[in-house]
């Protein structure tokens, strides 16, 4: 062997992975689905396992999705935070009678959206509480209202938790309230109150109101009604690398037969005020270490490849460093702009409400990828390849030491081609 070969081989990350792993991810490369244990066996990796799984990572999302990188331009619209559901690691939810209880009307959800649209926005994200004493018919109300208002706007509304409590409180089977959601105008349900699908996991986080097999019964009636949803996993608190396997597997299994998951969105556990880790700091984790932020984004696009080609970081858990860095771990969308987020912040999370279309695609070309706005159904808008979005003043306020604007201001954007021909 010449010396440069062996030069290469070393510098090959597969070449230094273990047997086991190095065979699960030989598989992958040729195409091959990987299994549920195969996926819990990369979960557990540890040390030089790690450089290799995240190289098949960003190779399969090279294959996938080339160079570009999405995001949408959206509003999040959290119409109650009033909630009695007692889930432990929600920060959110208030009883109605406590300070910063909230409220909004049929108007001020149309006015945020309203508002929504004249920043250039195309999708609201909504979604509640399960107020006590709201009539399910309310979340009809909600799309009819907008639709009359702003017929283009896109809505991806109602977790399947909310569904279901819809359902329950009109008496409809899940099949015909999402019929007559979808008829009012829903487009789309973000795929959240997922957690970990998993009994005992569930019942120590909710009590298992919602049951696993009760989630997957409304996404699959969701789906089957020609409603696409999102996928998601909420981790790094009492789970680990059986139940993310389990989880993804099940995610796959679905997608199989319906097509119709979107996306997937790790959402790391916030637990700085999450009851769940405040009130049992010993028995549950901190949120996910470092390794298996980036080992969930990356072992998800590994077992999801062919099925679900768009794996999300969400920049409001994890900031925008972060994010950026998951970029060569598999992921190819930041989400959305958000422009109001309470949920990640009333769980302690600090990366703030908003960032605009024109930081989002700053951060994805400081990575050395080609920024493009997307439709929330992943269809293109925009490609940033040589002009930038209008830098639109942030609706709201921001902190004097919140991250993404000093974080932007170490990779000034290179000026595109259109202004240096100026
Ligand atoms: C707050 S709920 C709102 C919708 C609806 N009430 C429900 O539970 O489905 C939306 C999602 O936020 C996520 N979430 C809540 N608290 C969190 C926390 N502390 N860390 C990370 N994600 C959290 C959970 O995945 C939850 O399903
Ligand atoms: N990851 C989070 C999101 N993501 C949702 C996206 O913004 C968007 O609605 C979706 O990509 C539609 O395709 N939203 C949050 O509020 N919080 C998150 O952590
Ligand atoms: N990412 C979810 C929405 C979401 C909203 C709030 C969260 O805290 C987490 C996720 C979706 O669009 O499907
Ligand atoms: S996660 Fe949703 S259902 Fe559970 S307590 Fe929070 S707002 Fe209520």
């Amino acid at each position: 062997m010449s010396p440069i070969v062996d030069v290469m081989t070393l510098n090959d990350p597969l070449v230094r992975a273990s047997g086991p792993v190095r065979a699960i991810l030989d598989k992958a490369m040729a195409g091959v689905e990987i299994s549920q244990s195969e996926g819990a066996c990369l979960f557990a990796a540890q040390g030089p396992d790690l450089p290799a799984i995240y190289y098949v990572a960003d190779q399969l999302r090279q294959r996938a999705n080339g160079d570009q990188v999405s995001f949408v331009v959206n509003r999040n619209i959290n119409f109650t935070n009033v909630c009695y559901m007692g889930c432990r690691f929600c920060g959110f939810a208030k009883r109605s009678d406590e300070a910063g209880a909230e409220w909004l009307e049929l108007e001020q959800i149309v006015a945020r959206a309203q508002e929504a649209w004249d920043r250039g926005g195309t999708e609201v994200c909504i979604q509640g509480g399960l107020h006590p004493k709201m009539d399910g018919t309310y979340y009809f109300d909600i799309v009819r209202a907008l639709k009359a208002a702003l017929p283009e706007m896109h809505i991806h509304a109602f977790s399947p938790f909310e569904i279901w409590y819809g359902a329950s409180k009109t008496k409809m089977s899940y099949r015909d309230f999402l019929t007559e959601l979808k008829e009012a105008g829903l487009d789309t349900i973000p795929g959240t109150a997922a957690e970990i699908l998993d009994t005992e996991i569930r019942q120590q986080l909710t009590k298992n109101k919602l049951s696993t097999e009760r989630w997957v019964e409304i996404i699959r009636a969701s789906h089957e009604v020609g409603i696409p949803t999102t996928a998601t996993i909420m981790y790094g608190h009492i789970d680990g690398p059986e139940h993310w396997a389990a989880h993804i597997a099940l995610l796959r299994d679905i997608q199989k037969d319906t097509g119709g998951f979107t996306e997937l969105v790790p959402l790391s556990f916030v637990h700085t005020e999450s009851p769940l880790y405040t009130n049992n700091p010993d028995k549950v984790r901190p949120g996910p270490t470092d390794d298996e932020v980036d080992k969930m984004h990356a072992v998800s696009r590994i077992m999801l490849a062919g099925h679900i080609d768009n794996i999300q970081a969400s920049w409001t858990k994890l900031g925008p460093e972060r994010v950026q860095q998951l970029l060569k771990r598999g992921v190819n969308d930041l989400g959305g702009t958000l422009m109001n987020e309470s949920i990640s912040r009333s769980a302690g999370a600090d990366h703030g409400q908003e960032l605009t279309a024109f930081e989002l695609v700053q951060m994805i070309r400081a990575a050395g990828r080609i920024p493009v706005q997307r439709r929330t159904n992943y269809s293109v808008l925009d490609v940033y390849d040589d002009h930038d979005p209008v830098p639109l003043a942030p609706l709201v306020e921001r902190k004097a030491n919140q991250a993404p604007l000093d974080f932007l201001d170490m990779f000034p954007a290179q000026p595109t081609s259109m202004e240096a021909a100026q």
